[in-house]
Parts: C-alpha cells; sequence; structure tokens
C-alpha cells in the first residue's frame, strides 16, 4: 500500500432545504476531519479515546468499504474531529461516514470513482442528500431509485459567495432516526401538490440565481410541520429570519439546526433575530455564519 496517512476534510450540509426531502443538499463552510493512517496488522483503533458508538460506526464503514471494493481490508489509525455539532441536522453523521469512505479509496488506490462513494455513504447513512454535498460541494439534487430508494446519480451547481447562510443550532439534538419515526404513513394530496410546486420553484431560483424570488416561495408541508414538536421554536426562529431581511428559511435536515439563506451582508443581523427567538424561550443556541461550500470533501495524503 503505497500511502500511509490521509487526512480528509468534510464540509457540513443542510438538507432537504425545507420541500426537498431526501433529495436537495447545500454543502457549508464548516467541517470535520477525519484522518487514517495505515497500521502493520488488521486492527482499527481511535488514535486517543472514541466511544463505542464512534468505534462502530467507523468500523461498519471500513466492512462495507472493503466488502464494495472487493479488497482486504487495511487495518488503520483513525482521528475525527471538527466543527460541525453532532445531531443538529448539519449532516455530522455522513462527514463522518463519507471521511471513512473517502480516505480508504485514497489509501487503497482509488477503486471506488464519486458516484460509488456517495453510493456506499448513502448506504451506510441513508442520505443520499447529506452525502452528495459531503463529496460533491455546492447544491445537489440527489435521485434515488424509486423502489428502493438507493441512491443513484445527482446533479450539482454552484452557488455563490452572495448568498450567505444563518445557521442557528439550538441547544438540543434532534437524533435523525426519532425525527423519521414522526413522520406520516400518508399525506394528503393538496399538500403535496404545495410541496412539489415550492420544490420545482426553488430549484429553479437557486440555479437561475435570482434569489430575491425565494421570498415567500419557500413551503414544506410534508415533514417541517410533523417535525415542529421534536424542535421547540424553529418555526419562530425562521419567522424571526425572514423579517430581519433573510430570503427564506427551514429546518436543517432532521433537525434541530434552522438555517435562513440571505443577502451576505444582512447575515449578522438575520443571525440575532434567528437567536434572539431562542433566547426569549429561555433555550441557548449557537450561531454560524456560513457560505455555500462548491468544492466538496478534499483528500490530502500528509
Ligand atoms: N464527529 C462525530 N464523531 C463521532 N460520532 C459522530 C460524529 N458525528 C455524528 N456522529 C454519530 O452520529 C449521530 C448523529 O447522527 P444523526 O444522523 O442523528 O445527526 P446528524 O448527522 O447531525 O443530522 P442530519 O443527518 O439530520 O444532518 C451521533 O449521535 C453520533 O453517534
Ligand atoms: N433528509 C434526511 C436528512 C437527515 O439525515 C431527513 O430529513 O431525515
Amino acid at each position: 500500500m503505497p500511502k500511509k496517512t490521509v487526512t480528509v476534510q468534510i464540509p457540513a450540509s443542510t438538507s432537504n432545504c425545507g420541500p426537498g426531502f431526501d433529495c436537495l443538499s447545500i454543502a457549508l463552510s464548516l467541517y470535520n476531519f477525519v484522518r487514517l493512517t495505515v497500521r502493520e496488522d488488521t486492527v482499527i483503533a481511535p488514535v486517543g479515546e472514541a466511544n463505542a458508538g464512534t468505534q462502530a460506526m467507523v468500523e461498519e464503514a471500513a466492512l462495507s468499504f472493503a466488502q464494495t471494493a472487493g479488497l482486504d481490508l487495511p487495518g488503520f489509525d483513525y482521528e475525527i474531529w471538527g466543527d460541525v455539532p453532532l445531531a443538529r441536522g448539519l449532516g455530522s453523521s455522513s462527514t463522518v461516514r463519507a471521511g471513512i469512505v473517502a480516505g480508504l479509496n485514497e489509501l487503497v488506490g482509488n477503486p471506488l470513482d464519486e458516484e460509488a462513494a456517495i453510493r456506499l455513504t448513502t448506504k451506510l447513512d441513508s442520505s443520499p442528500d447529506n452525502a452528495t454535498a459531503a463529496f460533491s460541494g455546492g447544491f445537489c439534487i440527489a435521485r434515488t431509485d424509486p423502489t428502493t430508494f438507493a441512491y443513484q446519480h445527482h446533479i450539482r451547481f454552484e452557488l455563490p459567495g452572495t448568498l450567505a447562510f444563518a445557521a442557528v443550532a439550538p441547544d438540543y439534538k434532534v437524533m435523525t432516526d426519532d425525527s423519521r419515526r414522526v413522520l406520516p404513513e400518508t399525506l394528503s394530496f393538496k399538500d403535496v401538490v404545495r410541496t412539489t410546486n415550492s420544490l420545482a420553484y426553488l430549484v429553479g431560483v437557486l440555479a437561475t440565481g435570482d434569489f430575491e424570488r425565494l421570498r415567500g416561495a419557500v413551503h414544506d408541508c410534508i415533514h417541517q410541520p410533523y417535525r415542529e414538536l421534536l424542535n421547540p421554536f424553529g418555526h419562530e426562529s425562521i419567522e424571526a429570519g425572514c423579517s430581519s431581511g433573510a430570503y427564506a428559511g427551514w429546518l436543517s435536515g432532521s433537525g434541530s439546526t434552522v438555517v435562513c439563506p440571505c443577502p451576505a451582508d444582512k447575515v449578522n443581523v438575520v443571525l440575532d433575530a434567528m437567536t434572539q427567538a431562542y433566547a426569549v424561550n429561555d433555550i441557548k443556541s449557537r450561531s454560524y455564519r456560513l457560505l455555500c461550500d462548491n468544492d466538496g470533501l478534499t483528500v490530502n495524503e500528509d
């Protein structure tokens, strides 16, 4: 094996973007890092402490990578660090899984192309939206198989630095599994029509860059309303952001972070308003001034 140590930088992402459930995602300028160093034996070991959950997540990703690539599993030491908050809807679990897959792929000579690596990460993480943005960067539209929901392909385009993303992560966690359990089995025809219209319009606006057209146009009736109980004051925070100059707002992924796309010169005032909506209800929060990451994950040999 020619390479011994690689470090992968992986962007966070805000998925769904309101109406684009499980298919839209925007990579963000907030990062996690995964460093892998090949060992002489077959052990997979953390550098320093790691909890059992993280160890299991890394081992599962490594085993699946080896099976998919048709290779013997190399032993390696791993380190994971970065700024993406856990269980806050900014794709933290996807960053870790994508980092392991991309790092191992590089160490063994890149047997998987990007689409195969995204497919594997989606299989591990069940989030085609987050996985696509983590690898490709930019604004991504993921296509999944209509029967199995397995990842197929994606389309991506870049977003400019004039468009900022005000993100506020309240001081409570929401696990994706819990947030999917509250979703309904069936939906009303009107709710699907409303959401589909908004989804198509949102993609059109982001593709053409006339962001003013987002105002009042981004609605979701198929998952956000059902997730409100798990995300107290998220709706109020989005409303406050929109009233302070944001173009729109949505629950990021499965929550708990809320994100408002806004003109870059308004991001501070928007963030203040969004944060205040939690503060008046005695909920602490962390705010992030972000841009779209148009590069996606990068792999560097140390
Ligand atoms: N940096 C990390 N190190 C170790 N484990 C992590 C890390 N990031 C995420 N995880 C694992 O993933 C779980 C969170 O995954 P989950 O899918 O619920 O949230 P998320 O990825 O932050 O949100 P979303 O998928 O909605 O964007 C954590 O509880 C932890 O077990
Ligand atoms: N699209 C996913 C993202 C979370 O991983 C969801 O909303 O459940």
